[in-house]
């Protein structure tokens, strides 16, 4: 479960005497439960990726907190925040976020060799996880050598490389055609019905925020609107 409590939070920016504070999030009370998947829906600018940040420990509220499966990560140091997110957060980018010099066998692997994970276990389960993505005989691709398609399937195995609960996305459908989008969607559908994992995901995609069962709408920095998706 998350729970933000009272966030509020301003960037600072200009010189020391004239610093301005630039306030972008106010008054933030949202309870996300486990195995929701939630869409995060707004204009630019309205904060959407501040409050993924703070969710994911990237920056620190001015106020308030944020407590994730029961911790009161707000409190974290980064070293904290970093053996925290290794264990219950995975991350999907619009951009996918790899790294273009390891191959996607590396590139999925990485956050075990992160985790200390001997070299046997991590070919287990980076294999398998190959298999469950469909990308079987890519392990030796480089990120520029797969589609667009393939790479965020690269990315989002690396994010259930380590099983975890939550899964943060970021306009993960927005470098994907339609079919892709689709394939990609009811991926997201299936992990949330057979495994529970709860997902965030920011979007400006009506087709994304209509897999969502609420929507979290920001306005200029608050909460304005948390619908229920009525869908059948
Ligand atoms: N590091 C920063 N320093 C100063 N201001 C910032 C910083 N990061 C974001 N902002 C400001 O905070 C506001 C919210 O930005 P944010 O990126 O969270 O919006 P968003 O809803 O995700 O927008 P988009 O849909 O365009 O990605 C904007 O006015 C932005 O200029």
């Amino acid at each position: 479960m998350i729970e933000v409590h009272q966030l509020h939070h301003s960037f600072y920016v200009g010189k020391k005497n004239k610093r301005q504070e630039v306030p972008v999030l106010r008054n933030i009370n949202v309870k996300i439960l486990e195995g929701e998947i939630v869409s995060v829906v707004g204009k630019s600018g309205s904060g959407k990726s501040t409050l993924l940040n703070l969710l994911s420990g990237y920056i620190k509220p001015t106020e308030g907190t944020v407590n994730i499966q029961g911790e009161q990560v707000s409190d974290y140091t980064e070293e904290q925040w970093a053996d925290f997110r290794l264990e219950n957060l995975g991350f999907i980018f619009q951009s996918f976020q790899l790294i273009p010099s390891m191959d996607a066998y590396q590139n999925v692997e990485l956050p075990l060799v992160m985790k200390g994970v001997p070299e046997n276990k991590r070919r287990e389960q980076v294999q398998e996880i190959f298999k469950r993505v469909n990308l079987d005989g890519f392990e030796a691709h480089y990120p520029s050598e797969l589609s667009g398609g393939q790479q965020q399937r690269v990315s989002v195995a690396r994010a259930l490389i380590v099983n975890p609960p939550i899964i943060l996305a970021d306009e993960p459908t927005g470098s994907l055609d339609k079919e892709t989008e689709e394939e990609l969607l009811s991926f997201i559908r299936q992990l949330n019905q057979e495994e529970n994992i709860t997902f965030v995901i920011i979007t400006h995609d009506e087709e994304v925020a209509a897999i969502a069962d609420r929507k979290i709408h920001l306005d200029d920095g608050k909460v304005t609107v948390e619908e229920e998706n009525y869908e059948v």
